[in-house]
């Protein structure tokens, strides 16, 4: 494990409530606790909790028959307050100041908003407030939610540079089967070079999760890819900063990959967040991928689907439609439909701002 500065740290749903499904108000108190361990020790903290949906259902009850959208809507709305309260109340009674933040999907698709964000989380930071994050569940339905909070989290790692992503769950890490299996073991350190390790991963999920060990592990994956190193913990264990304090703790860790470029971290996320398509043919194709460094130029583009404006994130087909990577608009769709196939253009995208695929 190494030294963590900046520490994202992920707390479930499940981790904050009892098997009954009320709210543990207890561990909460513990894990407060716990987080001011780490800010003592000189590290910067952001929250990523989930736990909205979990305390308005243990306060409020609502018809069985009722939409499942309007009930997680009420859910969400009524405890994130309950939920936020409660955190005001703990960290306030050690004399930690907190902000809440709720984000959409849609915050990380626009560099604006991208960027705000960041500036935000990064000045109450600098003022030794802690800064709360959960996604606005009230106006993100469907396809418009991130997958669960480890995907928040995750972003919002790469979003601040920060070094380390901890996903507390009700588990100590990933398993080699399901862990209430006996046989079962702890797999401690996920390199690189390791085998798919998705394949011990069964769909159980905790009672109040959302996403599953599945999508942790996509997301942890990811982020260790970026440079950041990842663990997932036992939030339900008592001590459990503290034992990471001291190296001391029983958990998955993901070994980081060399840290890329914070441009590039912004783009590897961007997947499910592009304005607009751009098909290259083979030449721009191999120019991009052999090791040179090199931007994309408008000869090399073929065709452009959507509008985006300059900041926006492109993806980048070949020309078969296979994805290559993602980009940085440099100009807007309409100028660049001006400069389709034309020499001495200015380029697309820079060197700079394109991430492209591994497999390619
Ligand atoms: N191989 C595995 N190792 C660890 N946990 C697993 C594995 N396969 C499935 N799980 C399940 O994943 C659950 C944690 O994921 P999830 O419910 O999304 O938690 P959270 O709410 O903390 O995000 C565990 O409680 C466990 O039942
Ligand atoms: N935003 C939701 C959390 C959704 C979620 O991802 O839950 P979890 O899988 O427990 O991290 C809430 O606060 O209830």
């Amino acid at each position: 494990m190494q030294n963590a500065k900046t520490i994202v740290i992920k707390i479930g749903s499940n981790v904050l409530t009892q098997a009954s499904g009320l709210p543990d108000l207890n561990r909460m108190q513990h894990l407060v606790q716990q987080i001011m361990r780490l800010t003592e020790a000189g590290k910067k903290v952001v929250l990523v909790s989930s736990g909205a949906v979990a305390f308005g259902r243990q306060a409020i009850s609502l018809p069985e028959k009722l939409n499942p959208v309007f009930k997680k809507q009420i859910w969400a709305s009524t405890g994130q307050i309950r939920l936020i309260n409660q955190y005001q109340g703990l960290f306030g009674e050690l004399n930690q100041p907190i902000a809440q933040i709720l984000v959409t999907k849609e915050d990380f698709r626009d560099r604006k908003h991208f960027l705000n964000m960041k500036n935000c989380i990064e000045a109450l930071l600098s003022q030794g407030i802690l800064p709360v994050i959960n996604e606005n569940d009230t106006v993100t339905i469907t396809e418009l939610m991130f997958t669960d909070n480890d995907e928040l989290a995750s972003l919002t790692a790469a979003m601040i540079n920060a070094d380390t992503l901890m996903l507390l769950t009700n588990v100590d890490g990933i398993y080699t089967g399901n862990p209430a299996e006996p046989g079962s073991e702890l797999i401690e350190k996920v390199v690189a070079s390791m085998p798919e390790v998705s394949s011990y991963i069964s769909a159980t999920k905790s009672s109040f999760g959302r996403g599953g060990m599945l999508t942790k592990y996509a997301m942890a994956k990811k982020s260790a890819d970026l440079g950041i190193q990842v663990i997932i913990a036992n939030g339900k264990n008592d001590g459990v900063l503290e034992s990471f304090l001291r190296k001391e703790l029983r958990c998955t860790w993901f070994e980081p990959k060399r840290e890329k470029h914070a441009p590039k971290k912004w783009l590897a996320h961007g997947t499910h967040y592009y304005k607009g398509e751009i098909f290259i043919n083979a030449g721009a194709k191999s120019s991009l991928t052999s090791s040179v460094i090199r931007s994309l130029l408008p000869i090399g583009i073929t065709k452009i689907e959507g509008e985006f404006s300059k900041g926006d994130i492109l993806l980048i087909r070949d020309e078969n439609g296979e994805k290559i990577g993602l980009g940085r608009a440099e100009y807007s769709s309409k100028s660049a439909e001006e400069k389709i196939g034309q020499k001495k253009q200015k380029a697309l995208i820079h060197y700079d701002y394109l991430y492209l695929f591994d497999h390619e």
